[in-house]
């Protein structure tokens, strides 16, 4: 049977303990033998704890680095959270602004800005070979229309009323034309329609049409029965034509329509 090691120990720890055995040699060795391995494991144990706190150090940081790096994590998403919806309502409000800088906010029509901008859009490619805007441009006219009289309007019911006219007819005018072109509010109470038919008399009848449709309403405020009617000039897109040429010779078929006696349509 194996003799265990701490028996081992014991008998030599009770050697070493006899006074006399400290003179013999052997006992000296052992002595020194024993004093040895005590340091070695002393050594030893001393190198455990070392170890051990190292690896329980080691552990920690791991752990407080993983912590640091799960908390950057999140207020990196909650950036990115925070930049996702500041361009979200940074696209938002630009679309706003870019729909209210082209957009009347009276009559909510395209304004006179946007009607430009539709109509050099088609002039912008006749120096270009663009096949598509050349039959745009020559389906072009436009229609520059003025509400008769309408200073009266306002002088007798109002200026309020006068607004609820404009939106009114403009609201009127738009279900007219609204298949054949883009009407916008030309500035006070003037409008523009930038037409696409293929013949002049095409847009004269429809001119003829929306002319007839504002003479039949009224609006009846306060026992009084409000009539009015509009004055239209219609031009129509030439080879030569720029885009001030043509709005010149709609301005001017205006200017006869209203010499005329208005509540017409005139071509020029
Ligand atoms: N209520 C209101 N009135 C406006 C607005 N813009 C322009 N007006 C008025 O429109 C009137 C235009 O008057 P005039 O240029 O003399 O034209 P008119 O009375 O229509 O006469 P003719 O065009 O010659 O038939 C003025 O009284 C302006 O104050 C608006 O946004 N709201």
């Amino acid at each position: 049977m194996k003799t265990k090691l701490t028996e081992l120990e014991k008998q030599v720890e009770d050697i070493l303990a006899v006074p006399e055995d400290q003179s013999h040699p052997a006992g000296k060795v052992l002595s020194q033998l024993w004093s040895v391995s005590q340091e070695q494991w002393e050594r030893m144990e001393r190198l455990t704890r070392l170890s051990d706190s190292y690896q329980e150090m080691m552990i920690q940081r791991e752990k407080t680095l993983s912590e640091r790096f799960d908390k950057h994590l999140r207020q990196l998403e909650k950036m990115t959270r925070i930049s996702d919806r500041y361009q979200h309502s940074l696209r938002h409000l630009n679309l706003e602004l870019e729909k209210t800088s082209l957009i009347d906010p009276l009559t909510e029509l395209p304004n006179r800005r946007m009607v430009m901008k539709r109509l050099s859009q088609a002039f912008e490619c006749q120096q270009e070979d663009c096949s598509q805007h050349k039959k745009t441009l020559a389906h072009l006219s436009v229609a520059m229309i003025d509400i008769d009289y309408f200073k009266r309007v306002n002088d007798e019911f109002g200026h309020q009323v006068g607004d609820d006219v404009l939106v009114a007819l403009g609201k009127l005018m738009q279900g007219v034309v609204e298949d054949h072109g883009m009407l916008g509010r030309w500035g006070g109470e003037e409008f523009l329609v930038a037409l696409n038919c293929s013949e002049l008399d095409c847009s004269i009848k429809l001119m003829e049409t929306l002319r007839q449709k504002v003479k039949d309403f009224t609006l009846s405020i306060e026992g009084k029965t409000l009539e009015t009617s509009v004055s239209v000039g219609v031009a129509e897109y030439h080879d030569t034509d720029s885009m001030d040429s043509l709005l010149s010779r709609a301005d001017s078929a205006l200017y006869e329509a209203k010499s005329q006696g208005r509540n017409r349509v005139v071509s020029g």
